[in-house]
């Protein structure tokens, strides 16, 4: 295990010893249970050095010339958190690479049987994954009960409670103001693009329906983005960069729009500029006032290459969702839909916020003690 090479330095600089000591981990400094500091960074001098430093079996021992306080840095941690040399990267992506589709998936939904899900964490793990890799999976053999259906959201973690409600049961009735509540068609979209953190995941259930249509569409919001830069980088810079203002404001006394107020369909990483975020809902896209008058082309130029894309046929998953076969996806990846129909039709369902998603899935897939060593 090589030593950070600032310890080899003539003069370690200051600020990488105050950054090893600000990160001690014994019982004084951090909270064994609750995983957060105890100890004051404030109160530690800026220029602290290291009394002695010495290589044990499991890690770096430090005496500090501060209260002589002694540190243990296990190499496993140095290992992941080393900065210099940099040893792991630290914005390497979580889990397993995802798998971006377009409708040729037909021929291998990613599907799980509601019996594992419910009896057994490597089922829910399955299932989690699913949706990490693919962006979506069915669940087979739901009991068609509003009951069945909210526990099998509840593996995952609590419902995000939303003005729709929590565990939403819903018809064509206009119960709440949105077109969801219609028997209108309803075009690709990702749902809540009007909150400032729009819902992570989104399960679908019909328990009935007795007239014609009503098919879902499914399009991988990630594919289409890939598609567009490779066809159009301009149009995919511009959706990347031009706010887009959205509102929920069809029930009374409310009327919801995000903050900041604009955000991008295309949604990337800081760092990795990773597309991390699809927010597309054209239906609830507000006024756009906000673009200089060069702009108004160079938008509606964009907004119709995405269109394009995203009406490819090859890029519909057209299904027809069946009482007792439950359908979730990432609302932040994949765009939903569904064609106009006829008579009643009910369907239940629940959305996650995408960092509780995020969380059972990691929990599931990662024991506590590497996650603990992430932190
Ligand atoms: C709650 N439930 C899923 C039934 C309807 C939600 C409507 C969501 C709205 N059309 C949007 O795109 O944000
Ligand atoms: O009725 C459906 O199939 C989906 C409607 C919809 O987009 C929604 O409820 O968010
Ligand atoms: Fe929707």
């Amino acid at each position: 295990m090589p030593l950070p090479s600032f310890f080899m330095r003539d003069e370690p600089l200051i600020s990488h010893s105050f950054w090893l000591r600000d990160h001690c981990h014994c019982p004084e400094c951090y909270h064994s249970v609750t995983k957060q500091r105890l100890v004051n960074t404030f109160k530690i001098p800026r220029d602290i050095k290291p009394k002695s430093v010495t290589l044990s079996s499991t890690g770096l021992d430090v005496i500090w010339d501060h209260e002589n306080h002694k540190s243990h840095y296990p190499y496993s941690w140095l290992n992941k958190h080393s900065y210099d040399p940099k040893i792991t990267d630290p914005y390497l992506p979580e889990g397993a690479p995802k798998i971006t589709w377009d409708n040729s998936i037909a021929s291998n939904l990613p599907e799980v049987a509601y019996k594992d899900v419910m009896d057994s964490d490597k089922g829910l793990a399955e299932w989690l994954n699913n949706i990490h890799i693919y962006g979506f999976s069915f669940v087979s053999g739901v009991p068609v009960t509003t009951e069945a259906t909210e526990e099998l959201a509840k593996r995952i973690s609590f419902i995000r409670e939303t003005h729709y409600g929590g565990f939403w049961d819903f018809t064509s009735d206009l119960g709440h103001g949105d077109t969801a509540y219609t028997d209108l068609a309803l075009g690709a979209h990702t749902d809540t693009t009007y909150f400032t953190d729009p819902v992570g995941l989104q399960m679908f259930h019909l328990l009935h329906h007795d007239g014609e249509g009503g098919h879902n569409l499914m399009v991988d919001g990630f594919h289409c983005a890939k598609i567009l830069k490779e066809r159009h980088p301009s149009s995919y810079k511009t959706l990347s960069e031009i706010g887009i203002p959205a509102h929920s404001a069809g029930d009374p006394s409310t009327h919801i729009i995000p903050s900041p107020r604009r955000n991008p369909i295309l949604n990337h990483d800081p760092v990795t500029r990773d597309l991390v975020q699809v927010r597309f809902n054209n239906d609830d896209r507000s006024t756009m006032d906000h673009l200089e008058p060069e702009q108004i082309d160079a938008f509606y130029n964009a907004l119709f290459d995405w269109n394009k894309v995203l009406t490819d046929e090859k890029n519909l998953l057209w299904t027809k969702f069946q009482p007792g076969r439950v359908l979730i996806f990432d609302n932040w990846r994949c765009l939903h839909g569904r064609s106009a129909f006829t008579g009643k039709r009910r369907m239940c369902g629940a959305y996650t916020n995408w960092d509780d998603y995020r969380s059972r899935w990691r929990t599931l897939n990662t024991s506590a003690e590497q996650l603990a060593e992430d932190l």
